[in-house]
C-alpha cells in the first residue's frame, strides 16, 4: 500500500450510513449493550472533563429517543461517583424507561423541563449533558427544547453534548433556529459529518470518538490530519533540481493592483521553492517582491514549461483577461481558477467542461452562486453544493468557508480542519491559491491538492493568529513553518512544538 493510500484521513459519515451500520450490529448484540457502550464512554470522558466528581452538580436534558437513554445511563454512572445528578425531562410520558429507572436507582434527582427549579438546575450545574437530540432528529429545536439549549448556554458549567448536539444536522452540519452550544461532543461509532461543518463545526466544540464496534462502509468524505498532508508533501530528494520538483505558473495581479499576483506567486514560492513562474501585467511588483520567481510580463505561452497553471486572482475581467483564460484552460496541463477567473468562467463554463486535465475551482459562496448549478447559493448542505458543482462541470471545487469543502465530480470529498476565524481577511484566498497551485504541479490530484492546501493554509493562519490579527503576508511567511508542522519534529525531535 502506497504512503498515501494509508493515510486517507479520518472518515465522516452521514446519520443514514450509521444508522444502516448499527442494524446489523443491533441484531448481533444483547438488547441495551450498544447504549451501555455509549454510556459508559461518555460517562468517562465527563469524569475526565470534571476531574473530581463528588458533590460536582450535573444537570441531563433529556429527551424522548435513544439520545435521552445514552444521556441517563451517564448520568447515573456519574452519580454513582457522587455527582448530584438531576436529569430535566422534556416529554415525561416518552422517555428511555430503563435508563430513567438506572439514573433513580443511582440516587438522581428528575424534573420535568416545566418545573419552577429547571433554570437554576441548568445554570448552576457544573457539567450539563445535552441528551435532547441525536441522529433522529429533524428541523429546528422546538420550544422546550431550544429554552433549554438558551438556559445551557447561558449557563456557567461545560456543556456536553451526546452524539450530536441538539439542534445541529448530524449530516449537514445545518442549523435551524436554536442548537445546543457544546464545548465537548461525545459522538459513538463514527465522527458525524455535521460535526465538522456548516454551523455543526462551532457548535460541537471538541469531538470525542467513542467507539461501538460499528463497521461502517469506506467513508466518501474525509478530514486530513497532519501526517495525512504530510504524505502529499514529498520532500525534494536528492536526485531532483529546480525543474523535476513541479514547476507552477501563476496568473494574477495587474499593473494597478499587483497584490494579488504577489501574494499568489509568494505562496507558492513557499510550499514549492523549486521554481514558480509568472506571466502577468503585475510583472514589475512581482520581480520586486521576489527576485526568485521567474517573471515575464508576456503571456502565459512566453512564461515558459509549466506543470500547472493558477490564473485569476486580481487579474481582472476585461477582453486580454478572457484571453488569457481561455489560453491557459486550453492547454492540457491542470489549472485552478480563482477569483476574477471565476466570475469570467461563470459566463462561459464550456471553457472547462471537456478539460481532459484537472481543474480546481475554488469558490467563495458569492463566487459559487454565479455558475448554474449554484444559483440559488450554497445553502445549508455545503458538501452537497460542493459536489453539485463539481458534477455539473466535471471539475473539482473548493468551497471556501469556516470549514473548506473540496469535492471532486465523482463525490469525493474533503471537509477541512485547520484555520482560524482571523483568515476572513483580504488576499488570504490569493494565498490559498498560490499553495495549492504549487501542490497541483508537484502531480498530485486536484482533489487532493486542494484538500492538502486547505490544510497548510489554515495551520499557517493558525501560527499567524498565535502573534493576534494576522495579514495574508503574515501566512506566506508562516507557511514553511506550517510545512514543517505537519511533517512533525522529525527523528531528531527539533522543530517548533506548533500552537
Ligand atoms: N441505535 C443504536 O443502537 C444506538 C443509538 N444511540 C443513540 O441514539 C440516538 C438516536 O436515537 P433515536 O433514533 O431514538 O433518536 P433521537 O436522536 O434520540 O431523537 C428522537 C426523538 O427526538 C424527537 N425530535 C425529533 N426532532 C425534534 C426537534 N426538532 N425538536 C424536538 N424533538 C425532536 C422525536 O420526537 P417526535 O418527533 O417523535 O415527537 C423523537 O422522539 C443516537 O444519536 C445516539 O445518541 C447510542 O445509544 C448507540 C446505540
Ligand atoms: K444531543
Amino acid at each position: 500500500m502506497t504512503e498515501l493510500a494509508r493515510s486517507r484521513g479520518i472518515g465522516l459519515h452521514t446519520a443514514d450510513e450509521v444508522r444502516a451500520a448499527e442494524e446489523p450490529l443491533l441484531a448481533a448484540t444483547a438488547p441495551g449493550a450498544l447504549m451501555q457502550r455509549a454510556a459508559a464512554g461518555l460517562a468517562t470522558v465527563c469524569l475526565r472533563l470534571l476531574g473530581d466528581t463528588y458533590g460536582r452538580r450535573v444537570a441531563l436534558l433529556v429527551g424522548t429517543g435513544n439520545n435521552g437513554g445514552d444521556a441517563l445511563f451517564a448520568g447515573a454512572r456519574l452519580a454513582a461517583r457522587g455527582a448530584r445528578v438531576s436529569a430535566v425531562l422534556l416529554d415525561a410520558e416518552r422517555v428511555h424507561g430503563p435508563a430513567l429507572a438506572a439514573l433513580r436507582r443511582a440516587g438522581g434527582r428528575v424534573l420535568p423541563a416545566g418545573a419552577a427549579g429547571v433554570e437554576a438546575t441548568v445554570t448552576r450545574a457544573d457539567l450539563v449533558l445535552d441528551g435532547m437530540l441525536g441522529i433522529g432528529g429533524s428541523g429546528g429545536l422546538r420550544p422546550p427544547a431550544a429554552r433549554l439549549a438558551g438556559l445551557a448556554a447561558n449557563g456557567a458549567g461545560i456543556t456536553v453534548a451526546v452524539d450530536v448536539p441538539s439542534g445541529v444536522d448530524a449530516s449537514t452540519g445545518a442549523v435551524e433556529g436554536a442548537a445546543f452550544p457544546a464545548m465537548h461532543t461525545v459522538t459513538f461509532g463514527a465522527v458525524k459529518l455535521g460535526l465538522v461543518v456548516g454551523e455543526g463545526r462551532s457548535l460541537a466544540g471538541q469531538v470525542h470518538l467513542v467507539d461501538i464496534g460499528l463497521e461502517l462502509p469506506a467513508a466518501t468524505v474525509r478530514q486530513l490530519a497532519d501526517p495525512d498532508v504530510a504524505a502529499r508533501l514529498e520532500p525534494p530528494s536528492a536526485g531532483d533540481d529546480k525543474y523535476s520538483q513541479g514547476v507552477v505558473g501563476i496568473v494574477a495581479g495587474s499593473s494597478a493592483y499587483p497584490g494579488a499576483g504577489v501574494l499568489c506567486t509568494g505562496a507558492a514560492l513557499r510550499t514549492r521553492p523549486g521554481l514558480v513562474r509568472y506571466a502577468g501585467t503585475a510583472a514589475d511588483g512581482v520581480r520586486a517582491a521576489w527576485p526568485e520567481a521567474i517573471v515575464t510580463d508576456g503571456r502565459p505561452g512566453d512564461a515558459g514549461r509549466v506543470q500547472a497553471w493558477v490564473v485569476g486572482p486580481g487579474m481582472g475581467t476585461d477582453d486580454a483577461a478572457r484571453s488569457v483564460l481561455a489560453e491557459v484552460l486550453a492547454t492540457d496541463l491542470p489549472v485552478l481558477v480563482d477569483a476574477d477567473a471565476l466570475t469570467m468562467l461563470a459566463e462561459q463554463p464550456e471553457l472547462v467542461r471537456n478539460r481532459t486535465a484537472g481543474t480546481l475551482l475554488t469558490p467563495h459562496d458569492g463566487e459559487f452562486g454565479r455558475f448554474g448549478a449554484g444559483r440559488g447559493g450554497v445553502g445549508a448542505d455545503r458538501v452537497a453544493a460542493a459536489r453539485r458543482l463539481a458534477a455539473d462541470l466535471g471539475c473539482t471545487v473548493l468551497l471556501k468557508g469556516d470549514a473548506t469543502v473540496v469535492a471532486d465530480a465523482d463525490g469525493t470529498a474533503f471537509v477541512n480542519g485547520t484555520g482560524t476565524p482571523w483568515l476572513a481577511t483580504a488576499g488570504t484566498g490569493d494565498v490559498l491559491s498560490g499553495i495549492a497551485g504549487a501542490l497541483l504541479a508537484t502531480g498530485l490530484p486536484a482533489v487532493e491538492a486542494g484538500a492538502a492546501a486547505a490544510h497548510l493554509h489554515g495551520r499557517a493562519g493558525q501560527l499567524a493568529a498565535r502573534r493576534g490579527p494576522l495579514l495574508a503576508g503574515d501566512l506566506v511567511r508562516r507557511l514553511p513553518e506550517a510545512v514543517g508542522r505537519v511533517h512533525g519534529p522529525g527523528p531528531a525531535g527539533l522543530g517548533d512544538s506548533g500552537p
